[in-house]
């Protein structure tokens, strides 16, 4: 088997679920959930009068919750708010999987955070995320991504923030977010072309679940690999959508086992039931059986508690 392609990272990011740092009720919940990811929110979820309080309560969770199957990622405030050099020493403390940053304009925003991030010796493994949720973010999607590429930068996925664009836009929440689509497919353009993933934006409307099943088919048509949640009742849909059917899995199956017939050694397409299917569709066959392993390992993982955290 070739090798999944280094441009996307292997990791599992279907279900990416915010929970305010403020609410100890809500973050003693995470380890009974089946979410992929964690965004300790200390941004716009956290009031001002709240936000040191927040922290406290960070510090306390990560010394008591490793959560060793989840990715975990702290959205702090912006650099030039009152609040960011707090949030950002406390990342550079705590650790996590990921910083995200919200609201993210240009390079800049991006680099600058790296840049501090290497000056405190934070571990190369501390990754970047970007929120980009505002007209200018959605402008520059493309130079901000390219920013992945540059010598020590951390960046390594996007997430759409469609409140915040709504709120500068005055584009309305409409099912099947006609006017928002162009700008969503600019943000997968932009992570494709550097080699970053991209996680669809939150659905508020958290009571309305058909409305919320379609939107997650949406977006894994558009390229999205999972979904912000804001509820727990939400994980089951976006892991459903976002993970590979049993169908999709026995799909790539068939098309990994053609490739490998002595065959097709010097083939670049082959006649799949009447169907043509060429080497890229190996890749994608390749890179969805990978997910489909992570999920498994995840199962496994969870039935069995590791024992060096
Ligand atoms: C939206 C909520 C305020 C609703 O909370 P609540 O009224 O408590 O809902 P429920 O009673 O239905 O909750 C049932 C139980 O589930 C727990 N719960 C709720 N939400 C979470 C969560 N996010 N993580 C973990 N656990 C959660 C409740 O505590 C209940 O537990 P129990 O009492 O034991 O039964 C609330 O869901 C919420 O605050 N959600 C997250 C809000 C948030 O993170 N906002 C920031 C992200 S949104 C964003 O980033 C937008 C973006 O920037 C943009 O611009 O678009
Ligand atoms: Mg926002």
């Amino acid at each position: 088997m070739s090798e999944i392609s280094p441009s996307r990272p292997a990791r599992l990011r279907r279900s990416v679920l915010s929970v305010p740092a403020i609410n100890r009720r809500a973050l003693e919940k995470l380890s009974s959930l089946d979410c992929d990811a964690v965004i300790f929110d200390l941004e716009d979820s956290v009031s001002p009068e709240k936000k040191a309080e927040a922290r406290e309560n960070l510090r306390a969770f990560f010394a008591a919750s490793p959560l060793p199957t989840k990715e975990r990622i702290i959205r702090i405030n912006a650099l030039s708010s009152n609040f960011g050099a707090d949030d950002l020493a406390l990342v550079v403390e705590l650790q996590p999987d990921a910083v995200l940053l919200p609201k993210v304009d240009e390079p800049q925003d991006v680099t600058s955070v790296s840049d501090r991030l290497a000056e405190a010796d934070a571990p190369e493994d501390l990754r970047i995320w970007a929120m980009i949720e505002t007209p200018r973010g959605i402008l520059n999607a493309a130079a901000i991504a390219e920013a992945g590429r540059t010598a020590g930068s951390r960046l390594d996925c996007f997430v759409v923030g469609l409140n915040d664009l709504r709120k500068e836009t005055g584009v309305l929440p409409q099912p099947g977010r006609t006017y928002v689509v162009p700008w969503l497919m600019q943000v997968i353009l932009a992570v494709s072309a550097y080699g970053l993933e991209a996680i669809d934006s939150v659905f508020n409307d958290f009571k309305n679940a058909g409305e919320f099943e379609a939107e997650c088919g949406q977006g894994v048509a558009m390229g999205f690999s999972g979904k912000m949640l804001i509820h727990p009742g939400q994980i089951e849909t976006a892991n459903r959508h976002f993970g590979p059917d049993e169908a999709a899995i026995a799909e790539a199956k068939a098309i990994i086992s053609a490739f490998a017939e002595p065959d097709a050694a010097t083939l670049n397409v082959v006649n799949l039931g009447g169907r043509m299917v060429e080497r890229l569709h190996l890749v994608q066959a390749e890179r969805l059986v990978h997910k489909a392993r992570l999920i498994e390992q995840r199962f496994d993982a969870a039935a069995t508690p590791r024992t060096d955290v």
